[in-house]
């Protein structure tokens, strides 16, 4: 089996990334290399969807390497970022006995890493976690340390920093994904690209085919290429003080969309696709990002089956109401990363939000497409 491994340097907490096809079964050997020995105990949270696919293997797994593993299911989706089904973790954690050498193995997506990983950075203060990614978005989630749970005002505003011991990604696990899950996870490979690499978004573009198929030799060179602008900008900036907010490209317009609703009509994925265009016909407007790069950007995205257009039952008053809860606003200013070329992208402060409101009002009246 090929493993390919990419580092995240920060010091005594830098972290391997290993990635492969078949990754699941080599968990035992990983965590030996890493200091996981049979001292540590481990609890796996996974989600409902992942479990019945997942969760046994990886547990007999390490069970007969000498481990005691004890597991948690919790319900699948965004919903799960929750104050509720955190305190249930943490008295599951509690009841398993768990102590300050426990380890906590996130299995699943983007929601299972934020959640897990949120567990594990409060559960006794801090304990260790390993990120065990099963959907293409999860690329993303699963490097940098970020986890937290959502507040019905705003997404990720209960967290913390704190990263995992390594992050192990099978990416056969990708084939049992549903496609509009794995849309999703397109949408932060493009995001990666827009903000870093346009080469990298000229490659998407051309080889939509054999990436949308999941080929070998296509999509983990797309995963590794994704984890690779996210471990670079990372390692320089664990906890955004600066050049980390450019990960945010498209987030303060989605995670919007994302807590109007509730967490329940858009994905992460979904969401982000959106809020990119938008960003991107607003910096063509305001005069900073050449003519064309809407249109590009947008149309990649769909390449990939991504929502692009306004979606329905949101009021632009109230997007942007939403949008003053973003981490990134500072004394009430709307602080927002917009492209200037493709593959380069900066934080604009103090954006004047009667520009945006006017975009997204002519974005929904279909004056802007
Ligand atoms: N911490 C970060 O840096 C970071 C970065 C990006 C996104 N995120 C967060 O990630 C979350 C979205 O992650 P996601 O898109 O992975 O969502 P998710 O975890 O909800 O997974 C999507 C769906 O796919 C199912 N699933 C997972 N793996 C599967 C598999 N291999 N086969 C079949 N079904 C599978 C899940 O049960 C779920 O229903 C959001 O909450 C977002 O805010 C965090
Ligand atoms: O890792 C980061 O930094 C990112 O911004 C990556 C984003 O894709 C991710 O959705 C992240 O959770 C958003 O962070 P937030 O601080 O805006 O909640
Ligand atoms: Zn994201």
């Amino acid at each position: 089996m090929s493993i390919q491994t990419l580092q995240v340097e920060l010091a005594e907490r830098s972290y391997p990334i290993y990635i492969g096809e078949g990754l699941l079964q080599q968990v035992a050997v990983l965590f030996r290399e890493r200091g996981v020995s049979e001292r540590n105990s481990l609890l796996i949270i996974t989600d409902q969807h992942v479990a019945p696919l997942y969760l046994d293997g990886l547990r007999d797994r390490l069970a007969q390497a000498g481990y005691q593993v004890k597991s948690a299911v919790v319900a699948a989706g965004e919903q799960a970022k929750s104050f509720s089904v955190y305190e249930q973790l943490m008295t599951e954690a509690i009841s398993a006995g768990l102590d300050r050498k426990s380890v906590i193995l996130a299995l699943g997506g983007g929601v299972i890493g934020d959640l897990a990983g949120f567990v594990a950075a409060t559960y006794m203060r801090g304990i260790p976690f390993v990120q065990i990614p099963t959907t293409l978005l999860a690329h993303d989630s699963s490097v940098g340390g970020k986890v937290a749970i959502n507040h019905s005002l705003g997404k990720n505003l209960i967290g913390a920093f704190h990263q995992p011991l390594m992050v192990i990604y099978d990416t056969a696990a990708l084939h049992t994904l549903p496609e509009r899950e794995k849309a999703a996870g397109f949408a932060e490979i493009i995001k990666h690209g827009l903000i870093a690499d346009e080469a990298f978004v000229n490659w998407l573009e051309q080889n939509v085919d054999p990436l949308w198929t999941l080929q070998a030799g296509y999509i983990d060179k797309a995963i590794r290429q994704g984890c690779a602008i996210k471990a670079n900008i990372v390692s320089a900036d664990e906890t955004e003080q600066g050049q980390r907010a450019l990960l945010n490209l498209g987030h303060t317009f989605g995670h919007a969309f994302e807590a109007l609703s509730r967490y329940a009509q858009l994905n992460h994925g979904e969401a982000i696709a959106i809020g990119m265009t938008l960003a991107a016909k607003l910096a063509e407007r305001l005069g900073l990002a050449e003519a064309g790069i809407a249109v590009r950007t947008k149309k990649l995205l769909a390449s990939y089956r991504l929502p692009t257009e306004w979606p329905t039952g949101f009021a632009p008053e109230q997007v942007l109401a939403a949008m003053k809860r973003d981490k990134k606003v500072v004394q009430g200013q709307l602080n927002l990363v917009l492209p200037r070329a493709i593959g380069q992208v900066e934080v604009v402060k103090a954006v004047d939000e009667q520009s945006v409101l006017q975009l997204m009002r002519d974005v929904q009246g279909g004056k802007d497409r």
